[in-house]
């Protein structure tokens, strides 16, 4: 039986858009004009630990009692040589939350005119990103900017937020300020969100709301089939998925993008397969780089497993442990692809661990 969420999904889209008014303005008035002055944080930072405190806020009110995996935490803001960086990311997370409600949002949500937070409130909000995780009840797990380099590239990031209940992904949301709505027009509209319930499909939409859309991943087609990866060699073998592409005859050269927006993606059909392959540095994939990602697939029509097949496991704590390697693909293409995936991770030159 799948149960409705239907507040969760609100909530989480409502502060998903929120927070990415304020990681496009971030862009805009910091990255964009080089308005930081040298010795300044990055931007970056500016803009994770702002949207951190906006949708852990959000999230607070709605449902004070749920904890949060977020990426970021508020320790270096606290010490006195953060007054600075505190006191951009108070003003551009206040920014957020003031503004006025729009479709679907509800001032209980703790946004709106008059929801000005203090600095020791969004340095709260920040920190309850704590929780460690595990295997039982309600969790959510944030990462206020997913794809760090392509948010500062102007490229490809994105704004992720995920509802777990007893390990499992229930509901999802991604935000794509950058992403173009209709990927036949690359110079069109961009801003997107996509949301999954399980059981209830996943849906893209525009930054705004308007215009959702079922997403449905089309069936495994060989000769259109072509692989989605991460732009950062150094967060998966660019080597080890190119042998597998060569392995499977695929001669469409794969799709290099930063961030969730890979499954979002893949989700609509732009692109075969999400590949992420262990670069044998020992680093463990993390629960907020995969778990709304995970569900829009998997409400798309797709599977999503590790390397050797297995489920990711999010009931671990912080990361998703033993799983090494993620793949994600249409129903009908996993079974090949894992095939593939396996023989190339056969051959020892290739690391199939962190
Ligand atoms: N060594 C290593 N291996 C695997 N993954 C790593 C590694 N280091 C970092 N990360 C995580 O990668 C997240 C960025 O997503 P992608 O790799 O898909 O995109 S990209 O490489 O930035 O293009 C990135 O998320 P953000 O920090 O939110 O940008 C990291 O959590
Ligand atoms: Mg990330
Ligand atoms: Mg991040
Ligand atoms: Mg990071």
């Amino acid at each position: 039986m799948s149960l409705a969420f239907t507040t969760e999904k609100q909530l989480a889209i409502s502060a998903v858009r929120r927070a990415c008014s304020l990681t496009s303005s971030v862009f805009n008035k910091l990255v964009k004009n080089e308005t930081l002055t040298k010795g300044d944080k990055s931007p970056v930072t500016v803009g994770d630990y702002s949207a951190q405190a906006v949708i852990s806020s959000m999230l607070h009110c709605a449902f004070p009692e749920d904890p949060i995996v977020g990426e970021e935490d508020a320790a270096e803001l606290r010490a006195e040589a953060g007054a600075t960086l505190r006191g951009r990311i108070v003003e551009l997370a206040n920014e957020a939350l003031v503004r006025e409600l729009g479709q679907g949002d509800y001032a209980e949500w703790g946004i709106g005119p008059g929801s000005q937070q203090t600095s020791e409130q969004l340095l709260d909000a920040i920190d309850r990103g704590n929780y460690e995780g595990g295997r039982s009840g309600r969790m959510w797990t944030i990462d206020p900017i997913d794809g760090t380099k392509g948010f500062l590239r102007g490229e490809q990031y994105a704004v992720c937020l995920a509802l777990l209940v007893d390990a499992e992904v229930q509901v999802g949301v991604l935000g794509c300020p950058n992403l173009p709505v209709d990927s036949s027009k690359p110079d069109g509209e961009k801003g997107c969100i996509f949301v999954a319930v399980r059981g209830q499909g996943a849906q893209q939409m525009k930054l705004s709301g308007a215009d959702p859309a079922p997403l449905s991943m089309p069936p495994y087609s060989p000769s259109a089939f072509n692989f989605l990866e991460s732009v950062e060699a150094a967060h998966s073998s660019h080597s080890t998925i190119n042998k597998i592409s060569s392995l499977m005859g695929i001669t469409r050269p794969p799709i290099r993008m930063d961030s969730q927006a890979k499954y979002a993606c893949l989700a609509r059909g732009d692109g075969g397969a999400y590949m992420r392959m262990p670069t044998g540095v020992g680093y463990k994939e993390k629960i907020w780089d995969h778990a709304a990602g995970s569900l829009i697939i998997e409400e798309s029509g797709g599977i999503v497993s590790d390397s050797k097949g297995q489920r990711l496991d999010f009931g671990l704590g912080q990361t998703l442990g033993e799983n090494y390697g993620v793949i994600a693909t249409a129903k009908d293409a996993h079974a090949k692809l894992l095939q593939a995936v396996q023989q190339v991770l056969r051959d020892p030159s290739v690391p199939s661990k962190a």
